[in-house]
């Protein structure tokens, strides 16, 4: 871990002794809206994001492509934004595309999607661009992104070191075609390649070399929105090779599309029911979805518990007791934190295999998870691909969160349960759920 605790608010997290009985609204979700952002800027006609959500990850992605030409204004119902700014009081976002231009600067912050996802679309513009971010987003990976799109026949000026800062020099076109790539640190340069591939002039065709591939979830999630708007793509899953996908060129229909809660931020929620012996309804929750966040319906079963799908949303409903579990959450790593929160509680041990990816994510969350949970008096041990979790009686003390949204939600499922935890830097929840704290205190308030 190369971040030090440095921020110095403290936030109670909030303690309860009772049961949960909470309805919670979540906000759209952060991988849908920044995919729906790319593929409406590279539409062939205006189109429509409804219920985007609205944080620092999504608002960094609209800057970005605005940066670049792409018109995107706010539009409530009663009377239109006065401004177009995207002050968050809206309801849409109305998508405009343009030819992209450069110069522009684009700040990635420490959004991976930003910092992957908008590389080849600055390869399609006409003058340079360049991507900067936190300083965490020099250390995440994107080599593998930048020596791709240099093969497919971008030019790109960075210092060497396979990550950011660089600055993209986009000549109007990309040339495209086939492409090896080792996605094995970030199912995301896969996204990245596929998304902008229907305007590069012969398409993409991108092949997997790594041993393994994590969040194929999120793959399926470009597959399927590139799809929606259009596209053909040729999937493993379709009849093709297996780790070769295929986008032949072409161009992109504007939708109107309504983004679906996020799965991934209903988790603290859900938790809060779990370890609580608690009920909490997400409404909203879709019947079928590329996201990860739907594995929950079955992780936080087998930990204890029960949960029904119905109109009004998803009802997880808690049993009083908690069991460890022993799971691959390769396909679901940014799960990860507040499981493991969950398993701090529970009866029996935890191992979580299948996530070494997740030590470049945010922070190195196998690292950040095992010392904070064992400074509260846990005993977390790091694996070669995961944790190794053997629950405790945990005491209260500052729970500290490196700069990463999940370990504040994480910190906050273990402070319910475990008076005095002190949370550090509750703020960085604004990367994915800016009300998160305002939201997890409606929650006790049976909101
Ligand atoms: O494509 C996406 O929207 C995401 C893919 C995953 O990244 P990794 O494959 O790098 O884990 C996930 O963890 C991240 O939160 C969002
Ligand atoms: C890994 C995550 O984010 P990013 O999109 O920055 O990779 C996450 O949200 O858990």
């Amino acid at each position: 871990m190369t971040e030090s605790p440095v921020h110095p608010a403290l936030w109670p997290a909030p303690h309860t002794g009772e049961a949960v009985d909470a309805t919670v609204t979540v906000p759209g979700s952060k991988s849908v809206t920044n995919r729906a952002l790319v593929l409406a800027a590279l539409a062939a006609e205006p189109g429509w994001l409804r219920r985007p959500l609205r944080s620092r990850d999504t608002l960094l992605m609209a800057d970005a492509l605005r940066a670049m030409g792409v018109g995107i204004e706010e539009t409530v119902s009663s009377s239109s934004s006065a401004t177009g700014e995207l002050d968050g009081s809206g309801e849409a976002w109305r998508v405009i595309p343009a030819g992209l231009h450069g110069p522009a600067t684009v700040d990635v912050g420490n959004a991976g999607t930003v910092m992957r996802f908008l590389p080849p679309v600055a390869a399609l513009a006409d003058g340079p661009v360049r991507f900067d971010g936190d300083p965490r987003s020099y250390e995440r990976p994107l080599g593998a992104v930048i020596d791709a799109l240099r093969t497919l026949g971008a030019r790109i000026d960075d210092d060497g070191r396979g990550a950011l800062p660089l600055t993209v020099h986009g000549s109007g076109a990309l040339d495209g075609g086939p492409v090896e790539i080792d996605a094995s640190s970030s199912s995301q340069f896969v996204s990245a390649l596929l998304l902008s591939a229907p305007h590069f002039n012969q398409g993409v065709e991108v092949r997997h070399t790594g041993a393994v591939l994590p969040s194929m979830p999120h793959i399926l999630m470009t597959v399927d929105m590139l799809r929606a708007v259009g596209a053909q793509v040729d999937t493993p899953e379709s009849g093709g090779e297996p780790n070769v996908w295929r986008v032949s060129p072409g161009a992109l229909l504007g939708r109107d599309l309504t983004v679906e809660p996020d799965l991934s931020n209903a988790q603290p929620f859900l938790a809060a029911a779990l370890i609580t012996g608690g009920r909490v309804t997400i409404p909203d929750w879709p019947e079928r979805t590329t996201q990860p966040g739907d594995a929950l319906r079955e992780i936080f079963t087998a930990m204890g518990g029960s949960c029904e799908l119905t109109e009004q949303g998803l009802t997880f409903t808690g049993s009083g007791t908690v069991h460890g579990i022993d799971v691959d959450l390769g396909d679901v790593g940014e799960l990860t934190p507040g499981i493991a929160a969950v398993a701090a509680l529970a009866d029996s041990e935890s191992v979580l295999r299948g996530v070494a990816h997740l030590r470049l994510h945010e922070t190195d969350r196998l690292a950040a998870l095992t010392r904070e949970i064992n400074a509260l008096g846990g005993d977390v041990t790091e694996t070669e691909d995961g944790l190794r979790i053997r629950p405790r009686r945990l005491h209260g003390g500052t729970f500290h969160t490196y700069h990463d949204h999940r370990m504040a939600t994480a910190g906050a499922i273990i402070g319910l349960a475990v008076k005095d935890v002190l949370i550090e830097n509750v703020a960085t929840t604004a990367k994915t759920l800016p009300d998160f704290p305002q939201m997890w205190t409606g929650m006790l308030d049976g909101n």
